[in-house]
């Protein structure tokens, strides 16, 4: 695959303003060869200054389609929910019109949901016009957590299921998640990273044969944007 391009900038601030215009620009581009755009974000606490610009940006936010990279198995009023940061901070302003499709359906487990949640996803427009991943400590991403119970599953390249459920050591409550092959099919892959303890993470997982489930990310994407501030 083709190497990832890293994108440094001083402070959040910068990073957040110009990748919210890229993404902005990526959603347009979509509009306007598809009639629509389809974007899945991550949740954690990195992105909520990206979602505050993006939430801004001037585009047909009616003919969006916005989903999540991953979820907690949690309800929306959970405050560990990735769908509630989302609806608190994406979808407002002009990004108030977008749809929001989120992974959590009403059932104890993530095992028990999963095939409502298949359906759910099953009837959005795939592939994916822009992805944005995140990146833990520990180099997971999405909810590819190191010793997941479906980590394999979540990382074959072959696989077709669309989502899986994923518990971890590292995760705390039970997750769902896309599949790495759903991901990397994105039009638009970006990776959003920031502190240099990850920039430390992001060199480890780029040596060769790193188990890091980051690596997986970094070596089959085919086109891969780092965004990355100290
Ligand atoms: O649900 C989640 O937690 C995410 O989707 C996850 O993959 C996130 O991107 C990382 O955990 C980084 O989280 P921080 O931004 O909080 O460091």
């Amino acid at each position: 695959a083709a190497p990832s391009s890293i994108h440094a900038f001083e402070d959040g601030h910068a990073l957040a303003a110009s990748l919210a215009v890229r993404i902005a620009e990526d959603l347009r581009a979509a509009i306007e060869a598809r009639g629509e755009a389809s974007i899945a974000v991550s949740g954690g606490s990195t992105p909520k200054r990206l979602f505050e610009r993006l939430s801004h940006e001037t585009l047909d936010w009616s003919r969006v389609t916005v989903t999540l990279v991953d979820e907690r198995w949690v309800p929306d009023t959970d405050e560990r929910s990735n769908a509630r940061m989302v609806e608190a901070l994406l979808l407002r302003h002009n990004a108030a019109d977008a749809e929001f499709v989120p992974l959590y359906v009403e059932a104890a487990t993530p095992e028990a949901g999963i095939g409502e949640v298949r359906a759910r996803v099953a009837a959005m427009r795939l592939p994916l016009d822009v992805v944005v991943l995140g990146m833990g400590p520990d180099g997971h991403t999405a909810s590819f957590f190191p010793g997941g119970d479906r980590l394999a599953e979540a990382l074959d390249i072959a696989n077709t299921a669309q989502v899986v459920p994923m518990r971890a050591p590292g995760a705390g409550e039970p997750r769902i998640t896309f599949t790495l092959p759903v991901l990397l099919q994105a039009r638009s892959l970006y990776l959003h990273i920031e502190g240099p303890d990850k920039r430390v993470v992001l060199e480890q997982a780029e040596q060769a044969g790193s188990p890091l489930p980051i690596a997986s990310v970094l070596r089959r994407a085919q086109h891969l944007e780092i965004y990355w501030c100290p």
